[in-house]
């Protein structure tokens, strides 16, 4: 039985759909077939009911899931136990965070646990900030920087390390939606939107929609706050970005702050992980070089 089928099987059991997880575990939906055959085959039992429309977890099923979660935290302790030979730890510990803050936030972090424990590798992937916690809850990353969602799941620990403002951005340059932006009175309903497909930025974009008693014009749905800031400096529409994120942008001087998004709250940046791999050695002293920052 293979780690890997374990974490897609308990995959598979939140999304209930074959091709969604196997687009999240990297892998194509015959062989995630295959493999939950396989499992079924070992085990002897049918684990999911399912036809061409629906995936169902079967009793055994759910025997099995406890299972799989049991064995993949008891891999994670003996893994990160066999690591920390003597006092010097070592071994591999994955982190994620969006490319900005790769260059805002993770380069102190990084160069102090460098510095305290040279022996540990730093597997960092990067990706649209509304993935963090998705990522922190499939067990495909250790640890990760991510705003603080409106709710945080009781079993994540999460640490702030920053307080980001968010800015509604327009183009600096003249272009439809400059020239709609610059009318007396503009009609913001009327202007195509960039919107975040998801997560914070997503949630406070529509607050601000509805707190104006306007519905969003959305010109595109995008994934990553990257993409956003490109996509209004090309003049596409106006966007919700962080801060953060604009000011790190190489087309940061395309776009330009709008007032009429002053009152949109700012969100925190933190460091966050399952609460029970805080104990991890290699968790922690990620989290504690983290957490220094602050202080
Ligand atoms: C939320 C977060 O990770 C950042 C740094 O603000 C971002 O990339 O958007």
């Amino acid at each position: 039985m293979e780690l890997k089928s374990l974490r897609c099987f308990i995959h598979l059991t939140e999304t209930l759909h074959f091709a969604r997880t196997a687009e999240a575990m990297h892998t194509s939906a015959p062989t995630l077939s295959r493999m939950i055959k396989k499992l079924e085959d070992e085990t002897g039992c049918v684990l999911l009911e399912r036809d061409n429309r629906s995936v169902v977890l079967t009793e055994a099923g759910i025997q099995f899931l406890a299972f799989a979660r049991q064995t993949l935290d008891a891999w994670h302790g003996f893994k990160q136990q066999t690591q920390t030979s003597g006092k010097e730890l070592k071994g591999q510990l994955k982190v994620f965070c969006s490319v900005t803050a790769c260059y805002s936030h993770i380069p102190p972090i990084l160069t102090r646990l460098s510095q305290a424990y040279p022996k540990i590798e730093i597997l960092l992937e990067t990706g649209a900030a509304s993935l963090a916690m998705r990522k922190i809850e499939e067990g495909s990353v250790d640890i990760a920087l991510s705003a603080r969602p409106e709710h945080l799941a009781n079993n994540m620990a999460f640490h702030t390390i920053d307080n980001i403002p968010f800015s509604l951005i327009g183009p600096n340059f003249d272009c439809d939606t400059s020239n709609k932006i610059k009318q007396t009175d503009t009609d913001w309903q009327s202007i195509p939107f960039i919107m975040a497909d998801a997560g914070l930025t997503r949630s406070r974009s529509d607050k601000w929609f509805r707190s104006h008693h306007l519905k969003p014009n959305i010109y595109a749905t995008v994934t990553g706050h990257e993409a956003i800031v490109s996509m209004v400096a090309l003049g596409c529409g106006i966007g919700l970005a962080p801060d953060i994120v604009i000011e790190n942008s190489p087309v940061r001087e395309k776009v330009k702050k709008l007032e009429a998004g002053t009152d949109i709250e700012p969100f925190e940046l933190g460091v966050c992980c399952l609460q029970k791999h805080l104990v991890e050695p290699l968790v922690n002293a990620f989290w504690q070089e983290a957490v220094i920052e602050n202080t």
